[in-house]
């Protein structure tokens, strides 16, 4: 929607035949966005093929997990010189990969062109075009400034950032310690607890980004902080209301059974926590989501370990 707004010609792709026929016919996505009207300029395709052909940007949105196998597909159909492009917030798990380094190793792309879309963007708002603001991170910044251009619309503002990994970070951390908020927040914890655990958690995220090489001011902005905050206080974030059913006390089936989209954070916590280990960062929030997630630990139990643990400075 951003892009068509934005004045491009865009061919959205989408595994289900009759879904892409039915966006074709009727203008609307019923499936995702009941309600809301696509702006012309977008054609939907079943067919990869057609999606790819003479693409200018390649723009990559499927749950982090498959991205491997599916851009794998779709390699032999890419355009020339095309630039890749992520929506996807989520690291590998074994690989403990970020996007864009599945990207540029599936692809067998250099860094240059690939680019990462990231920020505050809750998608229901961003179709209702409330204003937002996003960031396009690419190592070249050229190539974040083309695409900057590509998808700049009244209502929705992108700025360059060249800081990749801090961008990809921000956006893979965020859905953990979103999953940490919700799990509060479906405890009946109040302001406090959940402002505590988005500083903290923003703290455990940049103790990584230094780690990996990230420029720690990524994280005050708007992949950082910013996506934090909205992911932790929207009830349209699917990893937040993850957590508060979990908090709630609904078991980890329960709650994937009703949870209809992808909640990143459910898998990536793992992978998270996996390139914390790989580079010696502790992220005790990470951990105890995951105790949460994969070890059925029951969050009180959880919550007094977290508080429990040894006295520290705040900056270290
Ligand atoms: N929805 C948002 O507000 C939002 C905003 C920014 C970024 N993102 C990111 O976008 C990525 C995708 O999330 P989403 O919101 O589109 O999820 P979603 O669950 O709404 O949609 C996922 C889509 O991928 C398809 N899919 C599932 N498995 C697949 C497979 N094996 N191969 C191909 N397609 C498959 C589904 O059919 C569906 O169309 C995530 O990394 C998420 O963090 C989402
Ligand atoms: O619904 P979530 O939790 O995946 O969050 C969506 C976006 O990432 C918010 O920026």
């Amino acid at each position: 929607m951003v892009l068509a707004d934005a004045g491009c010609e865009v061919s959205l792709w989408g595994r289900r035949a009759a879904l892409a026929e039915t966006i074709n016919t009727t203008g609307t996505n019923p499936d995702y966005l009941p309600g809301v009207e696509l702006p012309k300029g977008i054609t939907a395709t079943a067919d990869p093929a057609e999606a790819a052909r003479g693409a200018d940007f390649t723009v990559l949105v499927v749950p982090s997990q498959t991205l491997r196998e599916n851009l794998a597909a779709w390699k032999p159909l890419l355009a020339p010189d095309t630039v890749l492009v992520s929506l996807m917030k989520g690291v590998e798990l074994g690989t403990a990969e970020r996007m864009s380094e599945v990207i540029q190793e599936v692809a067998e792309v250099p860094a240059e062109r690939v680019a990462v879309l990231t920020g505050p963007n809750l998608a229901k708002e961003i179709a209702a075009r409330q204003p937002a603001a996003a960031v396009v991170a690419c190592v070249d910044e050229a190539v974040a400034q083309r695409f900057q251009t590509a998808c700049m619309t009244p209502y929705f503002r992108p700025y360059t950032n060249t800081d990749v990994v801090g961008c990809e970070l921000g956006g893979a951390v965020k859905n953990v310690i979103g999953l940490a908020v919700g799990i509060a927040n479906g405890m009946g914890l109040g302001d406090n607890s959940k402002a505590t655990l988005i500083t903290r958690g923003l703290a455990e995220t940049t103790r990584l980004g230094l780690a990996m090489g990230a420029d720690p001011l990524t994280f005050s902005g708007l992949a950082g902080l910013g996506d934090l905050v909205a992911t932790c206080s929207s009830p349209l974030s699917r990893n937040n209301t993850f957590g508060t059913n979990l908090g709630r006390g609904m078991t980890l089936e329960e709650t994937i059974a009703a949870t209809k989209q992808t909640a990143e954070g459910v898998k990536s916590c793992e992978s998270v926590l996996d390139l914390a280990r790989r580079h010696g960062v502790d992220m005790p929030i990470t951990e105890t989501v995951v105790s949460i997630v994969h070890d059925g630990k029951p969050p009180i139990v959880a919550l007094k370990e977290l508080m429990s643990r040894s006295a520290k400075a705040e900056r270290r």
